[in-house]
Protein backbone atom coordinates (compact mmCIF):
# COMPACT_ATOMS: atom_id res chain seq x y z
CA UNK A 1 0.00 0.00 0.00
CA UNK A 2 1.16 3.48 -0.63
CA UNK A 3 0.61 4.57 3.25
CA UNK A 4 3.17 1.34 3.85
CA UNK A 5 5.86 2.44 1.24
CA UNK A 6 6.20 5.95 1.64
CA UNK A 7 9.61 7.83 2.18
CA UNK A 8 9.66 8.44 5.51
CA UNK A 9 13.75 9.39 4.77
CA UNK A 10 13.85 12.76 6.40
CA UNK A 11 12.41 11.39 9.70
CA UNK A 12 15.68 11.57 11.24
CA UNK A 13 17.58 13.91 13.63
CA UNK A 14 20.11 16.66 11.97
CA UNK A 15 22.90 15.70 14.15
CA UNK A 16 22.98 12.21 12.30
CA UNK A 17 22.89 14.32 8.66
CA UNK A 18 25.62 16.46 9.96
CA UNK A 19 27.93 13.51 11.30
CA UNK A 20 27.16 11.89 7.81
CA UNK A 21 27.99 15.09 5.78
CA UNK A 22 31.32 15.01 8.19
CA UNK A 23 31.80 11.20 7.55
CA UNK A 24 31.48 11.80 3.56
CA UNK A 25 34.02 14.77 3.52
CA UNK A 26 36.79 13.09 5.82
CA UNK A 27 36.35 9.17 5.43
CA UNK A 28 36.04 6.79 2.52
CA UNK A 29 32.39 5.35 2.78
CA UNK A 30 33.84 1.81 2.09
CA UNK A 31 34.94 1.55 5.44
CA UNK A 32 32.04 -0.60 7.55
CA UNK A 33 30.34 0.21 10.72
CA UNK A 34 28.17 -2.39 13.16
CA UNK A 35 25.34 -0.48 15.49
CA UNK A 36 23.56 -3.07 17.98
CA UNK A 37 19.69 -2.12 18.51
CA UNK A 38 19.08 -2.77 22.12
CA UNK A 39 17.24 -1.64 25.15
CA UNK A 40 17.60 -1.39 28.68
CA UNK A 41 14.83 -1.99 30.79
CA UNK A 42 11.18 -4.02 30.05
CA UNK A 43 8.34 -1.60 30.32
CA UNK A 44 6.21 -1.97 33.58
CA UNK A 45 9.25 -3.89 35.43
CA UNK A 46 8.35 -7.10 33.51
CA UNK A 47 10.23 -10.35 32.59
CA UNK A 48 10.24 -9.60 29.03
CA UNK A 49 9.19 -7.45 25.95
CA UNK A 50 8.00 -8.57 22.40
CA UNK A 51 9.76 -7.32 19.80
CA UNK A 52 7.75 -5.47 17.03
CA UNK A 53 7.78 -3.11 14.08
CA UNK A 54 10.10 -4.74 11.67
CA UNK A 55 7.71 -5.02 8.60
CA UNK A 56 8.06 -1.23 9.16
CA UNK A 57 11.75 -1.28 9.48
CA UNK A 58 12.81 -3.29 6.41
CA UNK A 59 9.81 -1.00 4.19
CA UNK A 60 11.80 2.41 5.32
CA UNK A 61 15.47 0.73 4.26
CA UNK A 62 14.27 -0.29 0.88
CA UNK A 63 12.62 2.81 -0.21
CA UNK A 64 15.17 5.29 1.62
CA UNK A 65 16.27 7.88 -0.67
CA UNK A 66 16.08 11.21 -0.73
CA UNK A 67 13.82 13.52 -3.71
CA UNK A 68 14.63 16.60 -5.37
CA UNK A 69 12.70 18.82 -2.74
CA UNK A 70 14.33 16.55 0.13
CA UNK A 71 18.02 18.19 -1.03
CA UNK A 72 16.84 21.17 -1.42
CA UNK A 73 15.55 21.54 1.87
CA UNK A 74 19.29 20.59 3.13
CA UNK A 75 20.59 22.94 0.68
CA UNK A 76 18.82 25.56 2.41
CA UNK A 77 19.73 24.72 6.01
CA UNK A 78 23.56 26.16 4.42
CA UNK A 79 25.10 23.21 6.19
CA UNK A 80 26.22 20.73 3.76
CA UNK A 81 28.36 20.86 0.52
CA UNK A 82 27.07 20.69 -2.95
CA UNK A 83 29.31 17.68 -3.31
CA UNK A 84 27.39 15.98 -0.50
CA UNK A 85 23.64 17.36 -1.81
CA UNK A 86 24.67 15.42 -5.11
CA UNK A 87 25.70 12.46 -3.43
CA UNK A 88 22.68 12.49 -1.63
CA UNK A 89 20.77 12.47 -4.97
CA UNK A 90 21.61 8.90 -5.56
CA UNK A 91 21.72 7.82 -2.22
CA UNK A 92 20.42 3.87 -1.22
CA UNK A 93 20.75 2.24 1.78
CA UNK A 94 23.75 -0.46 0.93
CA UNK A 95 24.20 -2.14 3.90
CA UNK A 96 23.00 -5.49 6.23
CA UNK A 97 20.91 -5.97 8.73
CA UNK A 98 20.57 -8.90 11.02
CA UNK A 99 17.57 -9.00 13.44
CA UNK A 100 16.00 -11.12 16.04
CA UNK A 101 12.17 -12.03 14.45
CA UNK A 102 9.09 -9.82 14.02
CA UNK A 103 6.96 -10.77 17.78
CA UNK A 104 10.75 -12.41 18.86
CA UNK A 105 10.71 -12.36 22.92
CA UNK A 106 13.37 -9.98 23.86
CA UNK A 107 15.35 -9.25 26.96
CA UNK A 108 16.97 -6.09 28.08
CA UNK A 109 20.81 -5.42 26.58
CA UNK A 110 20.67 -7.91 24.13
CA UNK A 111 21.28 -6.75 20.34
CA UNK A 112 17.95 -7.20 18.48
CA UNK A 113 19.22 -5.80 15.70
CA UNK A 114 22.41 -5.19 14.09
CA UNK A 115 23.14 -3.07 11.51
CA UNK A 116 26.01 -3.24 9.32
CA UNK A 117 26.65 -1.06 7.02
CA UNK A 118 28.94 1.70 5.63
CA UNK A 119 29.06 4.42 7.82
CA UNK A 120 26.76 6.99 6.49
CA UNK A 121 23.98 4.75 5.54
CA UNK A 122 24.04 3.46 9.07
CA UNK A 123 24.49 6.62 10.56
CA UNK A 124 21.27 8.22 9.03
CA UNK A 125 18.57 5.45 10.10
CA UNK A 126 18.86 5.94 13.68
CA UNK A 127 16.04 7.68 14.05
CA UNK A 128 14.06 6.16 12.13
CA UNK A 129 14.83 2.49 13.19
CA UNK A 130 14.46 3.55 16.84
CA UNK A 131 11.14 5.09 16.23
CA UNK A 132 9.52 2.00 14.56
CA UNK A 133 10.72 -0.45 17.23
CA UNK A 134 10.42 1.77 20.06
CA UNK A 135 6.54 2.29 19.60
CA UNK A 136 5.37 -0.76 17.95
CA UNK A 137 7.49 -2.94 20.68
CA UNK A 138 5.76 -0.90 23.42
CA UNK A 139 2.62 -1.45 22.21
CA UNK A 140 3.19 -5.13 21.31
CA UNK A 141 4.73 -5.61 24.92
CA UNK A 142 1.57 -4.05 26.71
CA UNK A 143 -1.08 -5.05 24.38
CA UNK A 144 0.38 -8.97 25.24
CA UNK A 145 0.48 -8.18 29.40
CA UNK A 146 -3.40 -7.24 28.88
CA UNK A 147 -4.12 -9.99 26.63
CA UNK A 148 -2.40 -12.18 29.00
CA UNK A 149 -4.38 -10.79 32.20
CA UNK A 150 -8.02 -11.46 30.36
CA UNK A 151 -6.39 -15.26 30.50
CA UNK A 152 -7.85 -16.46 27.57
CA UNK A 153 -11.32 -14.03 27.36
CA UNK A 154 -11.27 -11.61 24.01
CA UNK A 155 -9.31 -8.86 23.94
CA UNK A 156 -10.19 -5.88 21.16
CA UNK A 157 -8.67 -2.57 20.49
CA UNK A 158 -10.59 0.25 20.99
CA UNK A 159 -7.96 2.63 20.77
CA UNK A 160 -7.20 4.92 17.98
CA UNK A 161 -9.45 7.97 19.12
CA UNK A 162 -6.89 8.46 22.23
CA UNK A 163 -3.63 7.24 20.28
CA UNK A 164 -1.44 10.05 20.17
CA UNK A 165 -2.50 10.82 16.16
CA UNK A 166 -3.06 8.71 13.29
CA UNK A 167 0.30 6.68 12.86
CA UNK A 168 0.18 5.62 16.19
CA UNK A 169 -3.30 4.12 16.16
CA UNK A 170 -2.61 2.44 13.04
CA UNK A 171 0.91 0.61 13.80
CA UNK A 172 -0.95 0.54 17.19
CA UNK A 173 -3.24 -1.67 16.48
CA UNK A 174 -0.84 -3.73 14.21
CA UNK A 175 1.23 -3.97 17.52
CA UNK A 176 -1.65 -5.04 19.25
CA UNK A 177 -2.40 -7.44 17.33
CA UNK A 178 0.83 -8.82 17.05
CA UNK A 179 1.01 -8.92 21.04
CA UNK A 180 -2.19 -10.77 20.69
CA UNK A 181 -5.75 -8.94 20.85
CA UNK A 182 -8.22 -10.15 18.65
CA UNK A 183 -9.05 -7.70 16.79
CA UNK A 184 -9.40 -3.94 16.35
CA UNK A 185 -12.35 -1.17 15.88
CA UNK A 186 -9.80 0.99 14.08
CA UNK A 187 -10.90 0.11 9.94
CA UNK A 188 -8.19 1.58 8.53
CA UNK A 189 -5.94 -0.92 10.69
CA UNK A 190 -8.12 -3.86 9.43
CA UNK A 191 -7.61 -2.68 5.95
CA UNK A 192 -4.15 -2.15 5.50
CA UNK A 193 -2.77 -4.70 7.43
CA UNK A 194 -5.66 -7.46 7.26
CA UNK A 195 -6.30 -7.33 10.94
CA UNK A 196 -10.21 -8.85 12.25
CA UNK A 197 -12.42 -5.79 12.59
CA UNK A 198 -15.15 -5.83 15.20
CA UNK A 199 -17.29 -3.09 17.25
CA UNK A 200 -20.48 -2.45 19.50
CA UNK A 201 -22.25 0.71 19.25
CA UNK A 202 -21.78 4.08 20.50
CA UNK A 203 -24.13 6.14 23.42
CA UNK A 204 -24.63 8.27 20.57
CA UNK A 205 -26.61 5.31 18.67
CA UNK A 206 -28.59 4.75 22.04
CA UNK A 207 -29.05 8.88 22.32
CA UNK A 208 -30.64 9.47 19.08
CA UNK A 209 -33.17 7.77 19.70
CA UNK A 210 -36.33 8.28 21.45
CA UNK A 211 -36.14 5.67 23.92
CA UNK A 212 -32.95 2.80 24.55
CA UNK A 213 -35.66 0.09 23.73
CA UNK A 214 -36.16 1.71 20.27
CA UNK A 215 -32.44 1.99 19.86
CA UNK A 216 -31.48 -1.61 20.62
CA UNK A 217 -34.70 -2.51 18.30
CA UNK A 218 -33.57 -0.70 15.49
CA UNK A 219 -30.37 -1.93 15.69
CA UNK A 220 -31.22 -5.91 16.05
CA UNK A 221 -33.78 -5.32 13.02
CA UNK A 222 -30.03 -4.08 11.17
CA UNK A 223 -27.84 -6.97 12.06
CA UNK A 224 -29.67 -9.71 13.33
CA UNK A 225 -26.74 -12.16 13.71
CA UNK A 226 -24.29 -9.09 15.44
CA UNK A 227 -26.09 -7.20 17.36
CA UNK A 228 -24.27 -5.83 20.89
CA UNK A 229 -26.06 -3.72 22.64
CA UNK A 230 -24.03 -0.80 25.03
CA UNK A 231 -26.46 -0.80 28.12
CA UNK A 232 -25.18 1.61 30.28
CA UNK A 233 -26.39 5.06 28.68
CA UNK A 234 -29.10 4.99 31.32
CA UNK A 235 -29.34 2.44 34.16
CA UNK A 236 -27.86 -0.68 33.86
CA UNK A 237 -29.88 -3.07 35.50
CA UNK A 238 -33.05 -0.59 35.80
CA UNK A 239 -33.00 0.01 31.92
CA UNK A 240 -30.20 -1.09 30.15
CA UNK A 241 -30.23 -5.08 30.54
CA UNK A 242 -33.91 -5.34 31.05
CA UNK A 243 -34.39 -3.53 27.39
CA UNK A 244 -31.52 -5.66 25.70
CA UNK A 245 -33.49 -9.13 27.45
CA UNK A 246 -36.80 -7.29 25.58
CA UNK A 247 -35.37 -6.54 22.26
CA UNK A 248 -34.06 -10.02 21.89
CA UNK A 249 -37.37 -11.63 23.05
CA UNK A 250 -39.38 -9.38 21.17
CA UNK A 251 -37.22 -9.20 17.98
CA UNK A 252 -33.88 -11.56 17.53
CA UNK A 253 -35.55 -14.74 19.25
CA UNK A 254 -38.77 -14.97 16.61
CA UNK A 255 -36.63 -14.78 13.94
CA UNK A 256 -34.43 -17.69 15.55
CA UNK A 257 -31.70 -15.13 16.58
CA UNK A 258 -29.58 -14.67 19.53
CA UNK A 259 -28.70 -11.45 21.13
CA UNK A 260 -24.82 -11.69 21.16
CA UNK A 261 -23.94 -9.75 23.81
CA UNK A 262 -24.11 -6.53 25.56
CA UNK A 263 -21.68 -4.20 26.49
CA UNK A 264 -20.79 -2.56 29.93
CA UNK A 265 -18.86 1.05 30.08
CA UNK A 266 -19.11 2.97 33.00
CA UNK A 267 -19.63 1.79 37.32
CA UNK A 268 -18.33 -1.10 38.78
CA UNK A 269 -18.01 -3.58 36.39
CA UNK A 270 -17.48 -6.45 38.19
CA UNK A 271 -21.15 -6.00 40.24
CA UNK A 272 -22.40 -4.45 36.98
CA UNK A 273 -21.63 -7.93 34.72
CA UNK A 274 -22.18 -10.31 37.88
CA UNK A 275 -26.02 -8.76 38.30
CA UNK A 276 -26.50 -8.60 34.35
CA UNK A 277 -25.65 -11.99 33.93
CA UNK A 278 -27.92 -13.27 36.49
CA UNK A 279 -30.54 -11.40 34.80
CA UNK A 280 -29.54 -12.76 31.39
CA UNK A 281 -29.33 -16.18 32.68
CA UNK A 282 -32.74 -16.04 34.32
CA UNK A 283 -33.97 -14.82 30.66
CA UNK A 284 -32.54 -18.22 29.19
CA UNK A 285 -29.89 -15.99 27.48
CA UNK A 286 -27.12 -18.14 29.37
CA UNK A 287 -24.83 -17.39 25.66
CA UNK A 288 -25.13 -13.83 25.68
CA UNK A 289 -21.30 -12.46 26.19
CA UNK A 290 -20.81 -9.59 28.34
CA UNK A 291 -18.15 -7.35 27.42
CA UNK A 292 -16.51 -4.38 29.64
CA UNK A 293 -15.02 -1.13 28.91
CA UNK A 294 -13.77 1.87 30.28
CA UNK A 295 -10.38 2.57 30.75
CA UNK A 296 -9.07 -1.30 31.39
CA UNK A 297 -5.81 -2.04 31.21
CA UNK A 298 -4.04 -5.46 32.36
CA UNK A 299 -4.35 -4.52 36.43
CA UNK A 300 -7.72 -3.59 36.22
CA UNK A 301 -8.58 -6.78 34.02
CA UNK A 302 -7.16 -8.91 36.37
CA UNK A 303 -8.88 -6.86 39.57
CA UNK A 304 -12.10 -7.45 37.98
CA UNK A 305 -11.35 -11.35 37.32
CA UNK A 306 -10.38 -11.90 40.52
CA UNK A 307 -13.70 -10.39 41.85
CA UNK A 308 -15.35 -13.21 40.04
CA UNK A 309 -16.60 -10.24 37.21
CA UNK A 310 -18.61 -12.80 34.60
CA UNK A 311 -16.96 -10.59 31.77
CA UNK A 312 -16.56 -12.71 28.46
CA UNK A 313 -14.41 -9.78 26.39
CA UNK A 314 -12.57 -6.55 27.01
CA UNK A 315 -12.17 -3.56 24.36
CA UNK A 316 -9.31 -1.95 25.75
CA UNK A 317 -8.23 1.69 24.37
CA UNK A 318 -5.94 4.69 26.21
CA UNK A 319 -4.36 2.35 28.75
CA UNK A 320 -3.34 0.09 25.65
CA UNK A 321 -2.49 2.43 22.84
CA UNK A 322 -0.80 4.76 24.98
CA UNK A 323 0.94 2.44 26.99
CA UNK A 324 -0.24 4.50 29.79
CA UNK A 325 1.68 3.13 32.95
CA UNK A 326 5.12 3.21 31.50
CA UNK A 327 4.67 5.30 27.68
CA UNK A 328 8.71 4.76 26.99
CA UNK A 329 10.50 1.66 25.10
CA UNK A 330 14.15 3.14 25.67
CA UNK A 331 15.75 1.14 22.65
CA UNK A 332 18.89 3.05 21.94
CA UNK A 333 20.99 2.55 18.69
CA UNK A 334 25.01 2.06 19.79
CA UNK A 335 28.12 1.41 17.56
CA UNK A 336 29.73 -1.87 18.33
CA UNK A 337 32.63 -1.81 15.69
CA UNK A 338 34.09 -0.01 12.77
CA UNK A 339 35.73 -2.14 9.94
CA UNK A 340 38.90 -0.22 8.94
CA UNK A 341 40.87 -1.90 5.87
CA UNK A 342 38.69 -5.21 6.15
CA UNK A 343 39.76 -5.97 10.21
CA UNK A 344 37.01 -5.16 12.77
CA UNK A 345 37.93 -3.16 15.87
CA UNK A 346 35.38 -3.30 18.64
CA UNK A 347 34.37 -0.44 20.17
CA UNK A 348 32.81 0.59 23.75
CA UNK A 349 31.09 2.87 25.36
CA UNK A 350 32.14 3.08 28.80
CA UNK A 351 29.66 5.13 31.49
CA UNK A 352 29.81 5.70 35.06
CA UNK A 353 26.72 3.62 35.14
CA UNK A 354 27.36 -0.39 34.56
CA UNK A 355 23.97 -0.31 32.53
CA UNK A 356 25.43 1.94 30.10
CA UNK A 357 28.66 0.04 29.18
CA UNK A 358 27.49 -1.36 25.50
CA UNK A 359 28.77 -4.77 24.92
CA UNK A 360 31.26 -4.26 22.01
CA UNK A 361 32.37 -6.07 18.95
CA UNK A 362 30.58 -8.60 16.07
CA UNK A 363 28.77 -10.33 17.93
CA UNK A 364 26.11 -13.05 17.89
CA UNK A 365 23.35 -14.18 20.18
CA UNK A 366 21.99 -17.34 20.91
CA UNK A 367 18.78 -18.06 23.18
CA UNK A 368 19.75 -21.13 25.42
CA UNK A 369 16.88 -24.07 25.91
CA UNK A 370 17.08 -26.30 28.37
CA UNK A 371 15.93 -30.33 27.63
CA UNK A 372 12.55 -29.20 28.73
CA UNK A 373 12.14 -26.56 25.87
CA UNK A 374 12.26 -23.72 27.79
CA UNK A 375 14.28 -20.54 27.62
CA UNK A 376 16.85 -20.44 30.62
CA UNK A 377 18.87 -17.69 29.84
CA UNK A 378 20.83 -15.38 26.19
CA UNK A 379 24.13 -15.98 25.42
CA UNK A 380 26.27 -13.65 23.83
CA UNK A 381 29.70 -15.06 22.08
CA UNK A 382 32.31 -13.55 19.50
CA UNK A 383 30.82 -13.88 15.97
CA UNK A 384 33.30 -16.65 15.17
CA UNK A 385 31.91 -18.89 17.74
CA UNK A 386 29.50 -21.89 17.75
CA UNK A 387 28.54 -22.92 21.24
CA UNK A 388 28.57 -26.79 21.28
CA UNK A 389 25.46 -28.78 23.30
CA UNK A 390 26.56 -31.95 23.13
CA UNK A 391 29.22 -31.02 26.26
CA UNK A 392 28.80 -29.02 29.15
CA UNK A 393 29.36 -25.32 28.15
CA UNK A 394 31.51 -22.93 29.97
CA UNK A 395 30.11 -19.51 30.50
CA UNK A 396 30.67 -16.52 32.05
CA UNK A 397 27.44 -14.46 34.39
CA UNK A 398 28.52 -11.12 33.84
CA UNK A 399 26.87 -10.33 37.04
CA UNK A 400 28.97 -12.52 38.83
CA UNK A 401 32.34 -13.05 36.89
CA UNK A 402 34.06 -15.44 39.74
CA UNK A 403 31.51 -18.40 39.25
CA UNK A 404 32.20 -21.37 37.54
CA UNK A 405 28.68 -21.97 35.49
CA UNK A 406 28.07 -24.80 32.54
CA UNK A 407 24.91 -25.18 30.58
CA UNK A 408 24.17 -28.85 30.25
CA UNK A 409 22.11 -30.71 28.39
CA UNK A 410 21.20 -27.66 26.26
CA UNK A 411 20.78 -26.24 23.02
CA UNK A 412 21.22 -23.27 21.54
CA UNK A 413 19.44 -21.08 19.20
CA UNK A 414 21.22 -18.44 17.08
CA UNK A 415 18.53 -15.23 17.93
CA UNK A 416 19.47 -12.85 14.72
CA UNK A 417 19.20 -13.60 10.85
CA UNK A 418 19.73 -11.82 8.28
CA UNK A 419 17.15 -9.88 6.96
CA UNK A 420 18.53 -7.38 4.81
CA UNK A 421 21.31 -8.21 2.08
CA UNK A 422 22.80 -5.52 0.65
CA UNK A 423 19.19 -3.04 0.84
CA UNK A 424 16.98 -5.95 0.33
CA UNK A 425 15.34 -7.88 2.06
CA UNK A 426 16.38 -11.20 2.15
CA UNK A 427 12.75 -13.40 2.57
CA UNK A 428 9.07 -12.70 2.25
CA UNK A 429 7.72 -11.08 5.15
CA UNK A 430 5.48 -13.38 7.29
CA UNK A 431 2.04 -12.65 8.01
CA UNK A 432 1.03 -10.49 10.85
CA UNK A 433 -0.68 -13.82 11.85
CA UNK A 434 2.22 -15.99 11.47
CA UNK A 435 3.85 -13.17 13.89
CA UNK A 436 1.29 -13.23 16.47
CA UNK A 437 1.36 -17.07 16.16
CA UNK A 438 4.85 -16.60 17.16
CA UNK A 439 4.27 -14.63 20.22
CA UNK A 440 1.63 -17.18 21.54
CA UNK A 441 4.19 -20.35 20.73
CA UNK A 442 7.28 -18.79 22.68
CA UNK A 443 4.87 -17.45 25.83
CA UNK A 444 2.89 -20.83 26.18
CA UNK A 445 5.99 -23.46 25.40
CA UNK A 446 9.71 -21.47 25.76
CA UNK A 447 9.28 -18.74 28.69
CA UNK A 448 8.71 -19.82 31.83
CA UNK A 449 5.66 -18.50 33.72
CA UNK A 450 8.02 -17.00 36.41
CA UNK A 451 9.01 -15.00 33.64
CA UNK A 452 5.60 -14.02 32.73
CA UNK A 453 4.01 -13.08 36.24
CA UNK A 454 3.24 -9.15 36.65
CA UNK A 455 5.57 -9.12 40.18
CA UNK A 456 8.36 -9.45 40.44
CA UNK A 457 9.35 -11.66 37.40
CA UNK A 458 12.17 -13.67 37.85
CA UNK A 459 14.92 -11.91 35.63
CA UNK A 460 16.58 -13.87 32.20
CA UNK A 461 20.15 -14.40 32.62
CA UNK A 462 22.31 -12.42 29.77
CA UNK A 463 25.16 -15.00 29.85
CA UNK A 464 28.36 -14.28 27.79
CA UNK A 465 31.10 -16.92 26.85
CA UNK A 466 34.96 -16.54 28.51
CA UNK A 467 35.79 -15.79 25.15
CA UNK A 468 33.77 -12.22 24.40
CA UNK A 469 33.46 -11.52 28.22
CA UNK A 470 37.44 -11.42 28.13
CA UNK A 471 37.69 -9.33 25.05
CA UNK A 472 35.14 -6.98 26.73
CA UNK A 473 36.95 -6.62 29.94
CA UNK A 474 40.08 -6.46 27.56
CA UNK A 475 38.96 -3.21 25.92
CA UNK A 476 37.16 -2.07 29.38
CA UNK A 477 40.71 -2.17 30.57
CA UNK A 478 42.48 -0.68 27.21
CA UNK A 479 40.06 2.23 27.28
CA UNK A 480 40.45 3.21 31.02
CA UNK A 481 43.92 3.36 31.27
N1 LIG B 1 -15.04 -3.61 40.12
C1 LIG B 1 -14.00 -2.90 39.70
N2 LIG B 1 -12.79 -3.16 40.19
C2 LIG B 1 -11.71 -2.47 39.77
N3 LIG B 1 -11.78 -1.49 38.89
C3 LIG B 1 -12.96 -1.19 38.34
C4 LIG B 1 -14.13 -1.87 38.73
N4 LIG B 1 -15.15 -1.36 38.02
C5 LIG B 1 -14.66 -0.39 37.24
N5 LIG B 1 -13.34 -0.28 37.43
C6 LIG B 1 -12.40 0.67 36.79
O1 LIG B 1 -12.46 1.85 37.56
C7 LIG B 1 -12.33 2.99 36.72
C8 LIG B 1 -13.61 3.81 36.90
O2 LIG B 1 -13.43 4.96 36.22
P1 LIG B 1 -14.47 6.11 36.21
O3 LIG B 1 -14.77 6.53 37.60
O4 LIG B 1 -14.00 7.10 35.21
O5 LIG B 1 -15.72 5.34 35.62
P2 LIG B 1 -17.16 5.78 35.59
O6 LIG B 1 -17.37 7.04 36.29
O7 LIG B 1 -17.95 4.62 36.07
O8 LIG B 1 -17.39 5.91 34.02
P3 LIG B 1 -17.26 7.18 33.07
O9 LIG B 1 -16.72 8.35 33.84
O10 LIG B 1 -16.33 6.71 31.98
O11 LIG B 1 -18.65 7.37 32.59
C9 LIG B 1 -12.15 2.47 35.31
O12 LIG B 1 -10.77 2.36 35.02
C10 LIG B 1 -12.78 1.09 35.38
O13 LIG B 1 -12.23 0.20 34.41
O1 LIG C 1 -11.77 3.75 27.85
P1 LIG C 1 -10.91 3.16 26.75
O2 LIG C 1 -10.11 1.99 27.23
O3 LIG C 1 -10.11 4.19 26.04
O4 LIG C 1 -11.91 2.49 25.67
C1 LIG C 1 -12.48 3.19 24.63
C2 LIG C 1 -13.58 4.08 25.12
O5 LIG C 1 -14.00 4.80 24.00
C3 LIG C 1 -15.40 4.90 24.06
O6 LIG C 1 -15.73 5.94 24.90
P2 LIG C 1 -16.06 7.41 24.42
O7 LIG C 1 -15.02 7.97 23.51
O8 LIG C 1 -17.43 7.41 23.88
O9 LIG C 1 -15.99 8.17 25.76
P3 LIG C 1 -16.49 7.81 27.21
O10 LIG C 1 -15.24 7.65 28.03
O11 LIG C 1 -17.31 8.98 27.63
O12 LIG C 1 -17.31 6.56 27.14
C4 LIG C 1 -15.82 3.58 24.66
O13 LIG C 1 -17.10 3.65 25.16
C5 LIG C 1 -14.77 3.31 25.68
O14 LIG C 1 -15.15 3.78 26.94
O1 LIG D 1 -16.97 -0.79 19.03
C1 LIG D 1 -16.94 -0.26 20.14
O2 LIG D 1 -17.71 -0.57 21.06
C2 LIG D 1 -15.93 0.81 20.42
C3 LIG D 1 -14.97 1.14 19.52
C4 LIG D 1 -14.05 2.12 19.80
C5 LIG D 1 -14.09 2.76 21.00
N1 LIG D 1 -15.03 2.44 21.89
C6 LIG D 1 -15.94 1.48 21.62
Amino acid sequence: MQHESRNIGMLMDLYEMTMAHGYFDKFENTDLVCFDVFFRKNPDEAGFSIFAGLEQIIDYIEHLHFDEEDVEYFRSLHLFSDAFLEYLKNFSFKGDIYSFPEGAVIYPNEPVMTIVAPLIDAQIVETAVLAMMNHQSLIATKANRIVRSAQGRGVSDFGARRAHNVDAAVYGARASYIGGVDSTATVLAGQMFNIPVSGTMAHSWVMYHDSEYEAFKSYAEIYPTNSVFLVDTYDVLNSGVPNAIKVAKDILEPQGQRLKGVRLDSGDLAYLAKRARRMLDAAGMEDCKIIASNSLDEYTIESLLRQGGPIDAFGVGERMITAKSDPVFGAVYKIAGVRKQGVWEPRIKVSESVEKITNPGLKKVYRVYSSSGKAIAELITLNTETPDGSQPYRYIDPEKPWKVLNFENCTFKEMQQLVVKSGKRTQPSPSLQEVRDFVNHQLKHEIWEEEQRFVNPHKHYLDMSPAYYKMKMNLLHHVEN
